[in-house]
């Protein structure tokens, strides 16, 4: 799967600009999150469908009790995107309904259901927040590892986590559980907010089955350029 393009952008004509930059024969994975999608609504989602051959990762992270969750699911999985994600934190029967909601919304539309991705801790969390602000105790490797069960075992398709868990996960998991890495950084580029960071190259040491990268394509003074170079340090390594 190629890189995964975190669309971060206040305005949809932002983010179709940038992604028209792009010569439409290059394969593109996209990402529309919570800042776009409030902004413009599923309106973008269709908008970036019909300029382009893509496919899109649609990151709204749903965590509310389990029949609101599913309700919110049912709408998203109308709109013909690959993935989406709910947190794993909201526990077993909220995952279980989002898968639901996801499959029922998709065969309503007459569309593939999106694979539903489990949010476990995010990659700005430090093992000093989950002690000293949520409370749980341990690592943050473990507690991506337990997460990672519980989602499996409610039906999600796979996992958001950072590429320093990767094995921990796969240890755990069936072999085509999906781990999505964001936090990823080239060498020497700015951390910013996140706090888990691994070169493109190393998640794919790793096994990471995707990578998640925003800012060091979307900032970049030559995005295209930028993006090129993380597509080819994350499709040349290898999966050790
Ligand atoms: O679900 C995500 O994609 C996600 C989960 C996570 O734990 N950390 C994380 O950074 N993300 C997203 O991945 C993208 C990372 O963007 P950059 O930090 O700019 O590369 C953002 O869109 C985040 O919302």
């Amino acid at each position: 799967m190629e890189p995964i393009i975190a669309l971060d952008f206040a305005t949809g004509a932002e983010a179709v600009a940038f992604v028209d930059r792009f010569p439409k024969t290059t394969p593109l994975f996209v990402k529309v999150g919570m800042e776009l999608f409030y902004a413009e609504g599923p309106q973008i989602i269709k908008q970036l469908q019909a300029l382009r051959p893509l496919n899109l990762f649609l990151d709204l992270k749903l965590h509310d009790i389990p029949h609101t969750v599913e309700k919110a699911a049912y709408q998203l999985g109308r709109l013909g995107v690959t993935l989406t994600t709910a947190h794993a934190a909201g526990g077993s029967a909220m995952l279980t309904a989002a898968k639901r909601g996801l499959l029922a919304g998709a065969e309503a539309a007459g569309v593939l259901p999106p694979r539903l991705l489990a949010i476990t801790q995010l990659t700005s969390t430090s093992t000093a927040m989950l002690h000293n602000q949520l409370q749980i105790p341990g690592t943050v490797r473990a507690s991506v590892q337990h997460l990672a069960a519980v989602a499996q075992a409610a039906g999600a398709d796979g996992v958001v986590a950072s590429a320093q868990e990767v094995l921990d996960i796969r240890a755990v998991t069936r072999p085509d559980f999906l781990v999505i890495t964001p936090g990823i950084r080239p060498k020497g580029a700015a951390v910013g907010d996140q706090v888990r960071v691994v070169t493109p190259a190393e998640a794919k040491r790793r096994g990471a089955s995707g990578i998640v990268v925003g800012r060091p394509i979307t900032q970049a003074a030559d995005p295209l350029a930028a993006y090129a170079a993380i597509n080819t340090e994350w499709s040349t390594a290898q999966n050790d």
